[in-house]
């Protein structure tokens, strides 16, 4: 299971907690402007925006999980198992693979109406990277500051939803997810008022007590509406301190736990979580086992070059001793 959202605060931040039972050895990936981004159907991109972000490399290839520009559009890919249907090449289209959409985005674009206009003549086509990186069934967020879409490759078609939440968690359907929402419709940030019966003396005996009912289970549908209500009812100060940290909040409300999420031998857990601020393009995480906020600076390497930069992620907690 996996969560992503955009959050506005004086800067615009996007991230994604990565839930997953083992890890593919990330590193934060910086992809600068001149690094040539081969394309399996459609023409090449010799130069482009630069790139930040989460990913596997492969082959010298960056395999992107979430990433967000130098214009600031950023773009994370969630699992959606049963419900991908990639599609074989189509004349006429813009052929793109599963593992090229995060770099043909945002290599060539600064706002999701762009993106949105591109994806009218797109195909996701049914390419594997390779036998070690087969296909993987994927939707994908597409953010800037304004706005965010949801994009699904299903049965009949490419799916593009406009996405008023800013989040994306997994199965089902967007559409789904969204109109899901409607049943939490009661739920507050204020103390209820006894609308049970008049015949009866309620007492609000705790704070918090507007939103019982709110889920609290780590299925995708209820990972959904838990980040969407602490999502759209977060607050934070200006300062680059009060955003990060609402906002690894956010995505600590439906971090998974190990022990908690069974999948065969193994558990499910928030393998990292990460929080970039699109407008300075600092890509900060935490990983499971440590606590501690590490960043990434875009700006800190030649973007006129060449050559990727990876940093493998620090995975050890950091602990500072005050005695
Ligand atoms: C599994 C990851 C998503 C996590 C998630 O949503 N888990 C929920 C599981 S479930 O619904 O509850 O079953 C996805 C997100 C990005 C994916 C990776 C990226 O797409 C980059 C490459 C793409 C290659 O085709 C496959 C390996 C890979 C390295 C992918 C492996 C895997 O599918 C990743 C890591």
């Amino acid at each position: 299971m996996c969560t992503a959202t955009s959050y506005a605060a004086k800067d615009h931040y996007f991230g994604r907690n990565l839930d997953l039972e083992f890890s593919y050895h990330e590193s934060v990936t910086i992809t600068p402007r001149s690094f040539p981004l081969a394309f399996r159907k459609v023409s090449d991109l010799t130069t482009h925006h630069a790139l930040i972000g989460m990913t596997t490399v492969a082959d010298g290839y960056p395999l992107y999980y979430d990433a967000t520009n130098e214009k600031g559009l950023s773009m994370a890919g969630l699992n959606f198992p049963d419900n991908a249907d990639y599609k074989p090449e189509t004349p006429g289209k813009n052929n793109i693979t599963p593992f090229e959409f995060i770099p043909w985005i945002l290599g060539q674009f600064e706002t999701v109406s762009q993106a949105r206009e591109a994806l009218q003549d797109m195909v996701l086509v049914d390419i594997p990277f390779s036998a070690e990186f087969p296909l993987s069934p994927l939707h994908w967020i597409i953010s800037d500051r304004e706005e965010s879409v949801t994009v699904e490759s299903v049965k009949d078609g490419l799916r593009v939803y406009d996405n008023p939440v800013g989040l994306l968690t997994n199965n089902p359907t967007f559409d789904i997810q969204l109109f899901n929402l409607n049943n939490y419709a009661s739920m507050s940030t204020a103390q209820p008022e006894n609308h049970f019966s008049k015949k009866l003396q309620l007492d609000s005996y705790s704070r918090g007590l507007g939103a019982v009912g709110l889920p609290g289970d780590l299925s995708s549908m209820s990972r959904f509406v838990k980040a969407a209500f602490t999502a759209v009812n977060s607050i934070s100060g200006d300062s680059e301190s009060e955003a990060i940290s609402q906002f690894f909040h956010i995505l600590g409300s439906v971090a998974q736990q190990r022990g908690c999420v069974e999948v065969g031998d193994k558990y499910e857990i928030t393998i990292y979580s990460s929080c970039c601020n699109t407008d300075k393009a600092i890509y900060y995480y935490t990983t499971y086992e440590n606590s501690q906020i590490t960043a990434v600076d875009l700006h800190k390497v030649d973007l006129d070059g060449a050559a990727l930069s990876c940093y493998p992620l620090v995975t050890g907690q950091q602990i500072l001793a005050q005695n």
